[in-house]
């Protein structure tokens, strides 16, 4: 068993920041030392956006956007080994999930794109890098995502209480940890991004701090039930989704038979979609006690009241009051899928990804040896 001290690193699909932790992690426990939050420049994520709605790239901006990236993982990783004081020999490896840019898994070529070079991080850090989690459940048939429900299984399951973990980012993820019964789980459509997008193309900002402007909006009903018959809301699980779906167009398709709406309507009943599509799947799901919410979603009030409104007597908190960061529970989980594949254990779940299979993932990008201290 490869135990030890472990770098989680995720750049999710919001693209607000690379979030970094570091952990000791071993087969029963996994406990969080420290974490940063690397900015991730502006101009950057405006590329990286366009791409991942389908903005046609040369394969030199491709090659050069992935080294970008890979610097950028690298330059966050050795920024929180220096506040931290530690050397690469302190470190078994770096789990590093990579940019999704791309994820297709209904396509007749199933593919799914996580870029960021590793070896930039293995070559400015001196330390074994573990990536490229998604692909290998892909070949063996899964969605390739989502991946964290056999880490929230490991470290948020009880014996008693039905519960679910709500990852709510870009994208909207659910883990159903209920007694007796496999664990399942799978994206349920949009998190933050069309909230985000909304703003950011009404008044310049990247989120809308609090639900502040969604709250001071009215939700428009038929606007919402045209979004809710979107097909892939009924689409039954093993699903996942991304930006490729999801993303500004999108929202321009619904508003095409309603053209006049104030933004600030349409920006309430985005967010009053993200709440009811993933409250509708939890009823779907025969519903929990408790409802542990991560990602940035958590810190939205407006989102947690509808979800609680919408989900009579379910506990809806945040995972931190369980004692676990949402800010981190990503980068968490790629470190621990680090240790699992370094370990030769595997990190999926068929039940939750549809692979034929569980499997050992990801790509091992190796430390040069270096003189024992
Ligand atoms: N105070 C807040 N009020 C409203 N929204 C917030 C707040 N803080 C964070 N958010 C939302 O959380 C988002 C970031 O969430 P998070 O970091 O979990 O996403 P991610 O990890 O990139 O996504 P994914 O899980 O899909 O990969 C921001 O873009 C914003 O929409
Ligand atoms: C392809 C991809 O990057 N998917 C992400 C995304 O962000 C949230 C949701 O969509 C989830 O399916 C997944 O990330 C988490 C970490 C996962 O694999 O569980």
């Amino acid at each position: 068993m490869k135990s030890g001290r472990y770098i989680g690193v995720m750049s999710g699909t919001s693209l607000d920041g690379v979030d970094v932790v570091l952990a000791a992690i071993d087969r029963h426990m996994v406990a969080q030392q420290a974490s940063y939050c690397h900015p991730f420049p502006p101009a950057l994520r405006q590329r990286v956006l366009a791409i991942c709605q389908g903005q046609p790239l040369t394969l030199s901006q491709l090659g050069q956007l992935d080294t970008e990236l890979g610097k950028l993982f690298a330059e966050a990783v050795v920024t929180l080994m220096r506040q931290q004081a530690l050397e690469a020999d302190d470190i078994v490896a770096i789990g590093c999930h990579g940019q999704t840019v791309w994820h297709e898994p209904g396509s007749f070529a199933p593919n799914t794109l996580q870029i960021g070079d590793n070896n930039q991080i293995a070559a400015a850090t001196g330390v074994t890098v573990v990536g490229d989690f998604r692909r290998r459940d892909m070949a063996l048939g899964g969605q390739g995502a989502p991946l964290v429900p056999a880490f929230h299984q490991a470290l948020l399951m009880d014996s008693s209480e039905r519960r679910m973990v709500l990852n709510i980012g870009g994208i909207a993820n659910l883990s159903l940890l209920i007694p007796g019964q496999p664990v399942r789980g799978f994206d349920t459509g949009p998190g933050n991004m069309l909230i985000d997008a909304w703003i950011w193309r009404h008044q310049g900002v990247s989120y809308d701090h609090n639900g502040t402007w969604a709250a001071s909006g009215q939700v428009v009903p038929a606007l919402l039930e045209q979004m809710l018959n979107d097909p892939w809301f009924a689409l039954p699980p093993p699903k996942s989704t991304g930006r490729e779906y999801f993303n500004p167009d999108w929202i321009e398709r619904q508003l095409q038979a309603f053209p006049a709406l104030a933004p600030e309507d349409v920006q309430a009943t985005l967010s009053e979609l993200t709440a009811l599509t993933i409250a509708q799947q939890i009823q779907l799901s025969n519903g929990c006690d408790r409802l542990l919410v991560c990602g940035g979603g958590g810190r939205n009030p407006l989102l947690m009241a509808r979800l609680a409104a919408h989900l009579p007597g379910t506990e809806v908190t945040t995972t931190d009051a369980a004692g676990v960061s949402g800010d981190d529970m990503e980068a968490l989980a790629f470190a621990w899928l680090a240790f699992r594949t370094l370990s030769g254990l595997p990190g999926n779940l068929p039940a939750v990804t549809g692979a034929r299979e569980m499997s050992v993932l990801g790509a091992i990008y190796p430390a040069n040896s270096r003189p024992t201290r």
